[in-house]
């Protein structure tokens, strides 16, 4: 029996462009309705979370920042988990090596973010990872952005730490994501989809995969998963 919903938000509740998906929020409701905790997990900043959290109308518990910084609810100070600073290293070495070659790398959010750094995707990750070879630092495509975070954390460490907190354990959740950010997620959880679009590497650890893309996609697993088993 599942008592609880961790969903990805970028590629789950919207689409390839990041537009929010209404019947996805509709579903997430339902859940509320029916007294089900959701929990919104990303790699989004946790006060863009903590916006999207409070406009959804969950209790505002959220993992941000793919694991690295997480809150319990609209109250109280985050949890940092990750350690910023080889984040920030690594994304000098890289501004500099890429910079020489005419290449300026656009951040997001630097100045909201606790754990990671994160930057748009112009430059194969690939690539990121080759230049960081021989820094301990994890390098993350999400499909929506390259972050930069702490080796050993993940969406998936992030809600063993929550799960208590909220006198639930990890196996008590159906979780749901789109890409490799997720795959920590949905083998700490104890039923994980993914959906037509998910990536071949999360399709692997999933437990079903919903035959429709995106926030529909979302909606028809979230919808079979209460018949079955929420
Ligand atoms: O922030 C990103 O790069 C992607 O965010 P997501 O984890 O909600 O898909
Ligand atoms: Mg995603």
């Amino acid at each position: 029996m599942l008592k609880a919903l961790v969903c990805d938000i970028d590629g789950t509740l919207t689409d390839e462009n990041r537009r929010i998906n209404t019947r996805a929020i509709e579903t997430i409701r339902l859940l509320l309705d029916r007294d089900i905790p959701v929990v919104l997990a990303s790699g989004n900043t946790i006060c863009f979370l903590d916006a999207v959290a409070r406009m959804i109308g969950t209790g505002g518990a959220a993992i941000g920042e793919n694991g690295g910084v997480f809150q319990t609810g609209y109250d109280g100070d985050p949890v940092v988990t990750g350690d910023r600073s080889i984040c920030l290293l690594a994304y000098d070495r890289l501004s500099s090596h890429f910079g020489d070659q005419g290449k300026n790398l656009i951040p997001y959010s630097m100045h909201l973010r606790y754990a990671d750094v994160a930057f748009a995707k112009t430059i194969p990750a690939g690539e990121v990872r080759d230049v960081l070879a021989d820094m301990p630092v994890k390098v993350i495509d999400t499909g929506f952005a390259i972050h930069l975070q702490s080796p050993g954390v993940s969406k998936g460490t992030a809600l063993k730490e929550l799960a208590p907190l909220l006198s639930l354990s990890p196996e008590d959740f159906l979780a749901i994501g789109d890409s490799d950010n997720d795959i920590e997620m949905l083998e700490s959880a104890g039923y994980g989809m993914t959906m037509k679009n998910g990536t071949a590497g999360l399709k692997k650890v999933a437990d079903c995969i919903i035959e429709r893309s995106y926030g529909d996609g979302f909606s028809d697993g979230v919808l079979s998963a209460l018949e079955r088993f929420l």
